[in-house]
């Protein structure tokens, strides 16, 4: 999917959210549990209940690589029902020397057909050149994440008074365009964004965060948001698990509900003209 088809879905839906299929065989509610997958079943029921509402879905993929080679399959299964025009995120922060790089990118956007994988920095570019060799596909770099212990890294300056996140940025642009690239930034930085926003102004940033971590939709959309909207906010707990009785469905889809006709306000009043 491209940036432009990306933005086209955002004016259309009047939303830039993000729904993290981060799905817990603990956390599901107990009716699924007789299903044959479990997980598929939930996440297609969650996918049913919130596709229209939302432009992107994220598994994070900790959530089946734990279930063994049953996980692998519900992934398989659940990237083959998200609706073809929603953009899809491998949650999979990898990252390794170029020949084992080559075969994650192979993994996620071969294998599993996804739009972008996320992508730890760490390694420096001939680690993150190999999931860049398709035009059509996209990293979503870690820049300046929503955990606390981002500040033991990515917030430390160095004697030119750059953080670390800001060197990321920066040099990654040497690596791909705007096309192809995107940035995480937490939800819970929004004391940065600004800045972010001024070393990339036009691309866009996953920003998780939201909800369970405490981040503000309406802060990252104030500081943020750029021509073509530039963000997709993820959240996971507080959609996918908003219930978890028989009508957990409903529940899930009246939070999405919520947060997207949040967006539809901020779209209205932040977005630059
Ligand atoms: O790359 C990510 O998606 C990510 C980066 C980050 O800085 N913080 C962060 O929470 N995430 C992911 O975003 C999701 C957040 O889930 P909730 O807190 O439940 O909305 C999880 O899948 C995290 O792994």
């Amino acid at each position: 999917m491209t940036r432009a088809e990306l933005f086209q879905n955002i004016q259309q839906k009047e939303s830039y959210l993000c729904v993290g299929l981060d799905t817990d065989i603990k956390k599901i509610p107990s009716h699924l549990l007789a299903a044959p997958d479990p997980i598929f079943e939930f996440n297609k029921i969650i996918i049913d209940a919130t596709a229209d509402l939302c432009v992107a879905y994220k598994p994070n993929i900790a959530f089946y690589e734990a279930q063994g080679p049953k996980g692998w399959e519900s992934l398989e299964k659940t990237l083959a029902y998200i609706p073809k025009d929603i953009f899809t995120i491998a949650d999979a922060k990898r990252g390794d020397i170029g020949n084992t790089s080559e075969l994650y990118a192979r993994t996620f956007f071969d294998y599993f057909n996804f739009d972008s994988v996320t992508v730890a920095p760490y390694m420096g570019a001939d680690s993150v050149k190999p999931f860049l060799i398709k035009p059509d596909k996209w990293v979503i770099l870690l820049a300046l994440t929503s955990n606390p212990g981002s500040q033991d890294f990515q917030l430390i300056s160095s004697e030119n008074s750059k953080y670390l996140f800001e060197e990321v940025i920066q040099k990654s642009q040497q690596w791909a365009t705007k096309e192809q690239l995107m940035y995480v930034i937490g939800a819970t930085r929004t004391d940065y964004l600004q800045r972010v926003r001024a070393l990339a102004p036009e691309h866009f940033f996953l920003v998780p965060g939201v909800g369970a971590q405490g981040g503000s939709l309406e802060e990252i959309s104030r500081l943020g948001m750029n021509k073509q909207c530039g963000l997709l906010v993820n959240s996971a707990r507080n959609i996918i698990y908003a219930g978890n009785g028989p009508d957990f469905a409903q529940q899930a889809r009246q939070e999405a509900r919520r947060m997207q006709q949040e967006m539809a306000e901020y779209l209205e009043k932040y977005l630059p003209v």
